[in-house]
């Protein structure tokens, strides 16, 4: 298999371990909405299509403004989106050193992932990004992945998506480009079963020892 010119990154599950500030910003929302707090186990299985559908899973059915208590938890993890949330191990130094271009594809909103990039300083280590609350459709779709081999004039068996969850590897599919399947993260296998990664490696740190 040929060199991959573009790695394409997820984000939450990833890059970060963002679970305990979205845990704690998802539990601030429905405590103020006089609900139950959920556990952190059953928060990880709702990430993954964005906020609004993380907050909507979260509700469980709850008769509650949707719109209302996603603006809550929007604006408290805005603020609080720093606290716990680290890089996994390996991350900041093949986005600094590994010798490809490097783009991401998130789900996230632009605000705090545009925040967490810059607390890590690693903003400058991408060529493109795509933030979920943007014009082009979300992961899964091939939008988001289209747009960034685009800007990047890069060809789809060029490039390569390396994720953790279930709108990574479909949507990588979608567009045509092969996966790298994070296994420590926030999905599951199941999630996207019966389709296949085209790689995968237990720690984002094998991603170096990949050869393609
Ligand atoms: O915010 C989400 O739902 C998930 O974000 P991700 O695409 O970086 O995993």
């Amino acid at each position: 298999m040929k060199k991959k010119l573009l790695y394409i990154f997820d984000m939450d599950g990833t890059l970060f371990n963002t679970l305990g500030d979205l845990s704690a910003a998802v539990n601030y929302a429905l405590s103020a909405f006089g609900l139950k707090k959920l556990s952190t186990e059953k928060i990880k299985s709702y990430i993954g299509n964005g906020s609004l559908k993380l907050i909507e899973r979260s509700l469980e059915g709850a008769q509650v403004p949707l719109d209302a208590v996603h603006k809550c938890y929007s604006e408290f993890y805005a603020q609080h989106c720093r606290e716990h949330t680290e890089p996994y191990p390996g991350v900041i130094d093949f986005l600094k050193n590994f010798p490809a271009k490097k783009a991401l594809v998130t789900n996230k909103p632009h605000i705090p992932g545009k925040e967490l990039l810059k607390l890590f300083d690693i903003d400058s280590c991408f060529e493109a990004c795509a933030f979920g609350d943007e014009e082009t459709a979300r992961k899964p779709s091939a939008e988001p992945f289209l747009k960034i081999l685009q800007l990047t004039r890069t060809a789809p068996q060029d490039a390569v998506m390396v994720g953790d969850d279930a709108p990574d590897i479909l949507g990588a599919r979608n567009a045509g480009i092969d996966s790298v399947f994070i296994e420590n993260g926030f999905g599951k296998r199941e999630s996207f079963a019966p389709v296949e990664p085209t790689y995968s490696i237990p720690h984002f740190a094998d991603l170096k020892n990949l050869k393609f």
